[in-house]
């Protein structure tokens, strides 16, 4: 059995993990922490989880769940990680971080964004970054991976087939992206309270947000040349789900179809839908998958890609557990063969 450590187990992705891993077969799940509801039973905070798990929330100390775990799974915001991390890798035990700490390889890049100096950058050129579409390889080898951000795992999984390929022109990529609302956690936020995000739809973060260096670097490396990108997110009136629409100018005919299939055929988690399609975020909601479509329209030089998937599981917590399972020798879909749940 891998004995799983969670650092954050109250938000939102702390609990999506709980939910993934104590239905994984080959995971005791042997630690959780929270530094507000230390001492207090899981299941008294989350009643879905009764029945499942019989642990109490303990605080965030690294020692112990280095003595306890074989891996940790750090669900906490960005900035936490970093400090605890170097004392787990130092006992062997190794690391998720579904946070960003570890995202970026250059820690000049890190600081501009996250308005600190990083804590760690010695481990930066170490970590390995974690889409497993792009990294299954190195992933298996790795002590410590980087989860990517919820809307680069829509972005990035939707334009690698065109950049790896060097299909459409690099310096001209769009691509307009929504959340739903559990996007932001669960700590309390004006933005996200019902008033203010039900019966409403805006744009936020259009003169920067902190994907988009993330964004970037992960396109500059599958286009090997580099890559202008306009990200503009949005917050949508639902709990899970982002839908990213991405458009790209073609500059080299060919089947499209093909190539997006081709390049997926062997990832359990990417669907490519047959041509004309047009996927739904509740397609995806609750399970692991990321759903795709390219279209052409007119049969014009714009190629506009959809790609939509669970923000909580393809973009945070069952991406980790994918790479959990790549870590540890696991079949790469073991815990993850969720359907979505629809409505
Ligand atoms: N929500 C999403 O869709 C996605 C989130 N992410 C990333 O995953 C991480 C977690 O996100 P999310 O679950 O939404 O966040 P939440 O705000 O919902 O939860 C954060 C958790 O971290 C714990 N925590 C906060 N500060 C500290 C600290 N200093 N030391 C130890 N624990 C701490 C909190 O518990 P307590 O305060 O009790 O200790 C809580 O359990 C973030 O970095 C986020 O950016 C990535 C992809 C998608
Ligand atoms: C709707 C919403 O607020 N979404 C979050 C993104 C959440 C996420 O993916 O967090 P990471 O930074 O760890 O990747 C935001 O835009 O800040």
């Amino acid at each position: 059995m891998i004995r799983a450590g969670i650092v954050g187990g109250t938000g939102y992705t702390g609990v999506e993990l709980l939910r993934l891993l104590a239905n994984h077969p080959n995971v005791e799940i042997a630690a959780i922490t929270s530094r507000t509801e230390a001492g207090a039973a899981v299941s008294e905070l989350f009643p879905n989880l009764r029945g499942h798990l019989e642990l109490c929330f303990t605080e965030p100390e690294p020692t112990r769940l280095a003595d306890e775990c074989d891996v940790v799974f750090f669900a906490t915001p960005h900035g936490v990680a970093m400090d605890m991390v170097p004392a787990l890798l130092a006992q062997n035990t190794r690391v998720i971080d579904l946070s960003a700490d570890f995202r970026l390889s250059d820690p000049v890049v890190w600081e501009r964004w996250y308005g600190r100096p990083h804590a760690a950058p010695d481990l930066l050129a170490e970590a390995v970054y974690g889409l497993p579409e792009i990294n299954r390889e190195t992933i298996a080898q790795a002590r410590l991976v980087a989860c990517p951000g919820c809307y680069p795992t829509a972005v990035q999984l939707g334009f690698l087939p065109l950049l790896e390929q060097q299909l459409v022109d690099p310096g001209q990529l769009i691509a307009d992206a929504k959340s739903g609302a559990s996007g932001a956690g669960r700590k309390a936020a004006l933005g996200t309270l019902l008033c203010e995000a039900s019966e409403n739809f805006k744009a936020y973060g259009v003169s920067g947000h902190r994907h988009l260096p993330e964004i970037i670097q992960g396109l500059h490396q599958a286009s090997q040349s580099p890559v202008g990108l306009t990200f503009v997110p949005h917050l949508t009136p639902m709990i899970r789900g982002i839908h990213a629409t991405l458009y790209a100018q073609l500059q080299r005919e060919t089947d499209l179809q093909a190539v997006y299939e081709q390049r997926y055929a062997t990832a359990p988690f990417v669907d490519v839908l047959p041509p004309g399609s047009h996927p739904e975020t509740r397609s995806v909601r609750g399970s692991n998958m990321c759903r795709l479509a390219v279209h052409r329209p007119s049969a014009g030089n714009t190629v506009i890609v959809l790609s939509v998937t669970d923000n909580l599981v393809k973009g945070a917590s069952g991406q980790a557990v994918q790479n959990m399972n790549l870590m540890f020798g696991q079949e790469e879909t073991c815990g993850l063969t969720h359907i979505a749940v629809i409505p």
